[in-house]
Formats: C-alpha cells, structure tokens, sequence
C-alpha cells in the first residue's frame, strides 16, 4: 500500500472509533446475548474475527453471553455414523442415539471451538451447557419430536457470577428435566430464553441470511409482531427462519429490549450492529 492509502486508512479507522463514541456510552454495562449459529460457523478465520468482536465488546464494558448452535455439525457427525434425522419446523426429531450425538458434538467440538477461539484472542471463555448449574430447565416439548425441550426456568446465578468476573460464558443449548433427562433444545429458543431471563439489553440471532426477507426477496430492516405472525402465516417465514422469529416475540414479551436476526458470517456483524449507526439485519423490538 502507498503512504497516502496508508494514511487515508489510519484517519478512516480513528474517525470510526471517534464515531463509536456515543455507541460505546450506550452499552457499557449492557448485556448482549450472541447466538452463533451453525450456519454461521466459517473459517478458522471467520470464527477468529468473530471471537474478537467479542473480546472487544467485553474489554468496552459490554456483557457478551455467546449461545451456540452447531446443526450443520450435528448433522455430518449423524451422517458418519449413519444414524437418520429429520426436521419438523425447524426442530430436530431426537431419539435417544441422537440424543447422545447432539450432546457429544454441541458440548463437546462446538462449544471447545468457539472458547478456544475466544480465549485466543485474549479473552476468558467458560465453556458450559444448560445442564450446569441448573442453568435451564425444561419440559419435553412435543412427544412426536422426542428429546426436543422447551426451556421452563432459567436460573442465571451462574450467569451474573461469570459476569461480574468478566468470564464470558460459551453456552451449548442443551437443558435437562427434573428428573435428570437431558433434551435437545434448539440454539435459537435457548438463546431467547436465556437473553430473557438476564433482561438483556440485545439479543443477535447471527445466521447465513442478511435478515429476514419478505416475498420479493428483500430484507426487512424493522420487524413489528404483527408483522412476523402474518410473514409465518403465509409460509414467508419457514424453515430455521421459524424458531429465530419465535424466538424474537417471545424473548421481547419476557423483557429483551430488542432482537436482532443478521448475517453471522459478514464481517464484524457485532461489531456493526452495536457500535455504528449503520446497525446490520432485521430489528424487532419490544413496543
Ligand atoms: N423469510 C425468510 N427470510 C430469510 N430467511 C428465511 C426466511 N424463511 C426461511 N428462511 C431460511 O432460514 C434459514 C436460516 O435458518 P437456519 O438454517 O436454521 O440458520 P442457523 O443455522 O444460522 O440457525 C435461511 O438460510 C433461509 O434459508
Ligand atoms: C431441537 C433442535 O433442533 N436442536 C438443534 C440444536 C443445534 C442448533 O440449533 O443449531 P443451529 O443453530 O446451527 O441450527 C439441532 O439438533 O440441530
């Protein structure tokens, strides 16, 4: 690069800092939930960039709580040992062999991925899934879908601590019942439960989608309820779109601030969303 590009670079990036001014004031403290899904998931490179966006965030006095998915992961490793499964609305049927796999590939190679990723960018990453410290709860959630829960009770004691420690948890979405069984729960619906029981400032739902699209292909920058109900209706929304915009009405009647579902694997997606006025995908918030 010429001196001059160098120059012009260096003033860019301090005006960007000096323009984030304003939106650092407004998050410090602020907790944000981060759900990283599976389709989200690139490079190591990728996966790098986005563990310092979160580092940045905690070193400005952020909150970040990572939630993770891993279905692509899920489904490759289901693959090799030749067990089958199926999705309905978004939601993998799981029967006691899948069960064992989603829990071996989540807790294990995803979640160790995404805090190694973090604590190699110089922040602290506590790897844990729902089942610790009674984190969620959860009942099954429709017989036909087996193992699949729906989170009852959040307990976020463990949550606060790690907080306060500036520890960022990397949570695997898995949760168990009373009597000790474990469910499979999917990322989205665990993100919005945690992201409600923490009162979080933000909720990002990061996807491989710059937003969600109405029939001509367009993405909607503000989202009202209403709005989502009628797009879900008219089979606009579907597929894995279907739990993020459930997850979205849901998490805002139980006291998130705002929601938002973008494009994980853009560059600094966070980073964008929270610090610049540009913001990035599809916002819904509490009205
Ligand atoms: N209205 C919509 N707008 C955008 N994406 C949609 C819409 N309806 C369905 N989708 C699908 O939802 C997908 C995102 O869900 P999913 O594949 O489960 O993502 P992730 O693995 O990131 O959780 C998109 O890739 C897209 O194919
Ligand atoms: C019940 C259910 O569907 N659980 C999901 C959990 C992982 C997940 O949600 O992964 P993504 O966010 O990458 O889609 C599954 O088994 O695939």
């Amino acid at each position: 690069m010429k001196t001059q590009d160098m120059n012009r670079d260096w003033i860019s990036t301090a005006s960007t800092l000096n323009k984030a001014l304003p939106y650092l004031q407004r998050y410090a403290g602020a907790t944000v939930v981060i759900k990283l899904g599976g389709h989200s998931m690139g490079s190591d490179e990728a996966m790098d960039e986005f563990a310092r966006d979160v580092v940045l965030m905690r070193q400005v006095g952020v909150n970040p709580v990572i939630v993770h998915g891993g279905g692509p992961m899920i489904n490759a490793m289901l693959d090799k040992l030749d067990i089958k499964s199926e999705f309905v609305n978004g939601k993998r049927v799981t029967d006691s062999a899948t069960m064992d796999v989603v829990e071996m590939v989540l807790s294990g190679l995803v979640n160790k991925r995404i805090v190694q990723a973090i604590n190699g960018q110089g922040g602290c990453a506590v790897g844990i899934s729902g089942k610790d410290a009674r984190l969620i709860t959860c009942t099954q959630t429709d017989p036909a879908l087996g193992f699949v829960g729906t989170p009852q009770e959040v307990d976020p004691r463990l949550l606060r601590d790690l907080a306060e420690k500036e520890y960022i948890p990397v949570i695997a979405p898995l949760g168990a019942d009373r009597a000790g069984q474990t469910f499979n729960i999917n990322g989205d619906t665990a993100a919005g439960a945690v992201a409600a029981a923490l009162k979080a400032d933000r909720l990002l739902l990061l996807t491989d989608v710059p937003g969600v699209k109405n029939d001509a292909g367009d993405v909607l920058t503000e989202l009202s309820a209403q709005q989502i109900r009628e797009m879900t209706m008219d089979g606009t929304i579907a597929g894995g779109m279907i739990p993020k915009t459930e997850t979205a009405l849901v998490a805002i009647q139980q006291g998130v601030r705002a929601v938002v579902i973008l494009d994980g694997r853009a560059p600094n997606a966070c980073l964008l969303e929270l610090f610049t006025e540009h913001g990035a995908g599809s916002i819904i918030r509490a009205e």
